[in-house]
């Protein structure tokens, strides 16, 4: 089940649980079975499912509140509490799978969890954000992994180190970390064996590299596709080696993702980082609230707007948030959009994240008829004056004399032009409804988010996603029993 599905699942769980004028025992309980099998579909272990179920009917006492409770509020609460948080205790997967555990394990030791990818995109993620990255490849046991980082790191221009020769990861470890050190990088990264002939050996190594070059962070990389096995691993790396932190990898397409909670669970460590594609910008910071927001179809402008500070210069920022809050949407806007969107790679991940520009500009798979469709645009735009790409009176633009001169001047059909302003008629409707929002301070996009009622919520949510919720009247009463009117409250108990 792709994790949007099992969002939509979830919300109409307790959708249907708000719509029932009295909730008692068999509607709480018919809440939490909705939830408990989309969530088993997920792959998220049977274990931490079956111990959230229990602990949100200890907490709620159905029999015990006093009249006059908010009881669905307490329930949702506790429900997005307990799924933000994770088991400590966990348990070893019993459902689904049907593999023996030694066939699992040998199974991801076979396979790669991407992590000399995940390297890659880690060093880039920080490369643009300013730091001084480095690579280093302790990868001695797979025939190609020195080669493989060094294609990658190159094309990314980022220094690597690595040899054909010394077979002690431990001292390539060490050599290159004071290296790097000495050129004054202020990020050094030293990619390990992901195999082993055998399991021990492989903790063994990392053990002596991560000694020898004594980390600030060690990072596990898993790959999100293996479900519930995950949490076998994450444990076992847990044991051996001072887990710092964990990226899941492959979330794309993949149906098991729920499995990264099981992972989270077992290592108690934070997830940083979600793996979401073979390239390198195909990579996403990870926070437990907006994972839990986005199952619920929500998250999403809060990370476009991280997209946003990271491609466009920082001086700019409040000047476009300025122009899209003021609800004046012109096509010159459209046009700068477009340029952000090419800028920001990956053009579906990017869209996702914007309310109302992936379901009909960017079909999914369709990347490459996507990027011409805006580059299109934007040559039909290059052929208006400044006036019309100033201007948000629709009517102005859609004179058919007008039409005629852009694409004359163009060099594209009526059919194109007329394209082109039905694109920004529809963005414009969209961002004219984010008026009114408080521009967040630097550094601080989240409160954008913070700062929207569910009204402008409803407004911008694309009209599917909307529907799931319930309307305005499903997103207003979820709030209200969230916590408050106040949408970011919904999410309590997440680690920020
Ligand atoms: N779809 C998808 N593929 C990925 C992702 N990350 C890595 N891959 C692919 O997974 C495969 C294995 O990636 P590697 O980076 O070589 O894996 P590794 O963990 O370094 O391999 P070992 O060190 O041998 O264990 C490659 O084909 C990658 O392109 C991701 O987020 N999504």
């Amino acid at each position: 089940m792709v994790l949007a599905e099992l969002g939509g699942r979830i919300s109409r769980a307790l959708q249907q649980m708000n719509n029932s004028t009295v909730i008692d025992e068999k509607v709480l309980n018919e809440c939490l079975n909705e939830i408990t099998r989309a969530l088993l579909q997920s792959d998220v272990q049977f274990k931490m499912v079956q111990s959230m179920q229990a602990n949100i009917k200890k907490i709620v006492n159905l029999e015990d509140l006093a009249a006059g409770h908010n009881k669905r509020k307490i329930i949702q609460q506790v429900g997005v509490e307990e799924g933000c948080d994770g088991d400590e205790e966990g348990g070893v997967g019993e459902v689904g799978g049907g593999e023996t555990e030694e066939e699992e394990t040998s199974k991801w030791i076979r396979k790669g969890a991407g992590k000399t990818t995940t390297c890659t995109k880690y060093a880039y993620h920080y490369q643009r954000k300013g730091w001084k990255p480095a690579l280093v490849c302790a990868d001695t046991f797979r025939a190609g992994a020195f080669d493989q980082l060094k294609q990658n790191a190159t094309k990314a221009k980022i220094p690597f180190y690595g040899s054909y020769t010394e077979t002690d990861p431990a001292k390539i470890g060490v050599e290159g970390v004071e290296r790097f050190k000495k050129e004054g990088c202020d990020l050094i990264i030293v990619d390990t064996s992901g195999r082993h002939k055998q399991e021990a050996a492989l903790f063994e190594e990392m053990r002596q590299v991560s000694e020898s070059t004594n980390p600030d962070l060690v990072i596990f990389v898993m790959d999100g596709s293996i479900g519930q096995a995950a949490y076998d691993q994450a444990l076992a790396f847990k044991q051996s080696v001072a887990v710092g932190a964990v990226i899941v990898t492959k979330m794309d397409g993949h149906a098991k993702g729920g499995g990264a909670l099981s992972a989270v669970s077992a290592t108690k460590s934070p997830i940083i980082f979600i793996g979401t594609g073979e390239h390198m910008d195909e990579f996403e910071a990870f926070e437990t609230k907006p994972f839990v927001s986005r199952l619920l179809g929500l998250g999403d402008l809060h990370g476009f707007m991280d997209k946003i500070q990271d491609v466009i210069p920082a001086d700019q920022q409040p000047e476009l948030l300025q122009k899209l809050t003021e609800g004046q949407f012109t096509l010159r806007i459209m046009y700068e959009q477009f340029q952000n969107i090419l800028k920001m790679g990956p053009l579906s991940q990017v869209m996702s994240m914007i309310p109302g520009f992936s379901t009909e500009l960017m079909p999914k798979g369709r990347e490459k008829e996507s990027v011409a469709k805006i580059k299109k645009f934007m040559c039909m735009m290059d052929s208006m004056t400044d006036d019309e790409l100033d201007t948000s009176n629709v009517k102005t633009l859609t004179d058919p004399s007008r039409i005629l001169r852009v694409a004359r001047g163009s060099g594209r059909s009526l059919r194109d032009v007329q394209e082109m302003l039905e694109e920004y008629k529809r963005l414009a409707k969209i961002w004219s409804k984010m008026k009114g929002l408080k521009i967040p301070k630097k550094g601080d996009m989240s409160s954008l988010s913070r700062n929207m009622n569910c009204q402008q919520m409803s407004r911008i949510l694309p009209p599917e996603m909307l529907r799931k919720m319930g309307g305005l009247g499903g997103i207003q009463n979820l709030m209200k029993q969230m916590g408050s009117g106040d949408f970011p409250n919904m999410f309590k108990g997440g680690g920020d």
